[in-house]
């Protein structure tokens, strides 16, 4: 079915660090109109919070105007978060988003408890702090009270929903990211559950990826526009990069994220590769890192200097940092799993120290550390072709120039689109219409590895991080 030219579909990406609304064109998945909301920093939220971020970016994107123009809104947003309420729907606590560690001893006993491949049988991953159900047994063990008052559970992008609609409901990919949901049966497992937490808890539905998740209230504007099921955010970059077997995507945002679609379940008992699924009814295989683009920013901080300056340093920067070597796990790290990890500089000589090299060593540590899960997600068998580079680090022109050497694969920089809010969009389009668009994509620049420098930074990275590590 052609959809008018007129109508509009709208995606949100409620990521850690922000609200981005996204209007497009439901026909060419052209933008018309963005707005966008700051989260607050931190590690743990009100969930309230990313409502009204919500309302801001939807008001400043304008979309209440839209008339009759707007079919359908969707959300994709940051996995996992612990989003708890009462039978009134009220947060019995502050969200504990996806990069809080607070939850690493419960996850190593829940492992400790059943066995890594248990877990993997049961529902695809490993526990790790990241995961939802960690994240519940950490509040029954240090806030009972406030978990017997648990009534329902859902995740950031459920909660969205239930805002825009007046209903619960989740999809699979986002559900994957539980550790309590089967993505080959496709069930919830209660029973892990009621082991780690307790019973009697109500989970949202698991829609399909065309489904409807309800209508928007009146309060989103006047139209009665569809509301799609949403989805995590590495599913919805999926999506909208209309990702095909055989590409990579690697995202250096808040997170790092490396995935790739694929049509059976990939396992892995090491824990590494998450078996999340995929927007469409596929699976994600995914590894995830606490640390990327914010060590960019740090760096930058601790120069005293802009992004913009701060990349023109790390170009300027021995293309080998003059030896330096950074182990980025600021925030303590999920990939590898070393929640209690901090950052370390290996190599630091008189010479050496320069604003240049260490600017580009961050860099060059951001690339190391998604070059592991890179290797880790291949190992498995997963293709590589190319590497798709997203996120708001791959603005970072070193970063770019860097990624192919230090991966060893071709990397390509689709043009710089919102991917997240724009695989919301398309699914809104596909519950809208019952058809899912084929909008393609266009790619900005392309990077060949050069066998340079390249190999010896991986060599040196990897010392240092066995050296330390294991
Ligand atoms: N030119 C740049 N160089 C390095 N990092 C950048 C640049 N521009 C934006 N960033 C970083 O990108 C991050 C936001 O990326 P984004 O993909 O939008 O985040 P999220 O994953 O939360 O959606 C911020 O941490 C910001 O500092
Ligand atoms: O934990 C994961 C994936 O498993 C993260 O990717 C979160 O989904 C947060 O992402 P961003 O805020 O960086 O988009």
């Amino acid at each position: 079915m052609r959809q008018a030219l007129r109508e509009i579909v709208v995606g949100i990406d409620s990521s850690t660090q922000s609200c981005k609304v996204l209007a497009v064109s439901a026909a060419t998945g052209e933008m018309l109109a963005s707005g966008s909301s700051p989260h607050p920093d931190g590690t743990c939220v009100d969930p309230n919070v990313w409502t009204q971020a919500l309302a801001n970016a939807w008001e400043s994107a304008g979309i209440a105007d839209l008339d009759g123009r707007l079919i359908g809104a969707a959300v994709a947003a940051q996995q996992h978060g612990m989003v708890a309420v009462d039978s009134d729907d009220v947060p019995v606590h502050d969200a504990l988003l996806w990069n809080d560690v607070r939850s690493a001893g419960q996850a190593a006993s829940m492992v400790d408890e059943i066995g890594a491949k248990a877990w993997v049988d049961a529902v695809n991953v490993v526990p790790v702090a990241s995961f939802t159900l960690a994240k519940l047994a950490w509040l029954a063990q240090n806030y009972p009270s406030d978990a017997a008052r648990v009534a329902t559970v859902g995740l950031p992008h459920d909660w969205l929903n239930l805002q825009l609609t007046g209903q619960w409901g989740t999809d699979r990919s986002d559900a994957t990211g539980t550790a309590y949901f089967d993505p080959v049966s496709n069930t919830y497992r209660p029973d892990l559950l009621e082991r780690f937490f307790g019973s009697g808890v109500q989970l949202p539905p698991v829609l399909t990826p065309e489904a409807s998740a309800g209508t928007l209230l009146p309060r989103w504007g006047s139209s009665a526009a569809v509301v799609g099921a949403g989805m995590g955010d590495n599913a919805g970059a999926a999506l909208g990069l209309e990702l095909v077997p055989g590409e990579i995507v690697v995202s250096v945002g808040t997170s790092g994220t490396v995935f790739a679609v694929s049509e059976t379940p990939v396992r892995d008992v090491g824990g590494g590769v998450a078996g999340f699924a995929d927007a469409t009814g596929a699976h994600l295989p995914l590894l995830a890192m606490i640390n990327s683009a914010r060590v960019l920013a740090a760096g930058a901080a601790m120069l005293n200097v802009d992004l913009p300056e701060f990349d023109r340093l790390a170009r300027a920067g021995d293309p080998d940092a003059g030896g330096l070597t950074l182990l980025p796990y600021l925030d303590g790290e999920r990939t590898p799993n070393l929640p209690d990890a901090t950052g370390t500089l290996v190599g630091l000589t008189r010479s050496n120290m320069t604003p240049e090299n260490l600017a580009r060593a961050a860099v060059l540590g951001v690339l190391n550390s998604l070059a592991d899960a890179l290797e880790t997600m291949t190992s498995l068998g997963v293709p590589v072709r190319r590497v798709l580079l997203i996120g708001g680090g791959s603005k970072s022109l070193a970063l770019r120039e860097g990624a192919a050497t230090v991966f060893g694969v071709p990397v390509e920089i689709p043009e710089a689109r919102e991917y997240v809010a724009l695989g919301a969009a398309r699914q809104a389009a596909w519950a809208a219409t019952g058809e899912l668009p084929k909008w393609g994509r266009r790619i900005e620049a392309s990077y060949e590895p050069s066998g340079e420098w390249g190999p010896v930074v991986r060599e040196r990275y990897v010392a240092a991080r066995k050296a330390l590590y294991g």
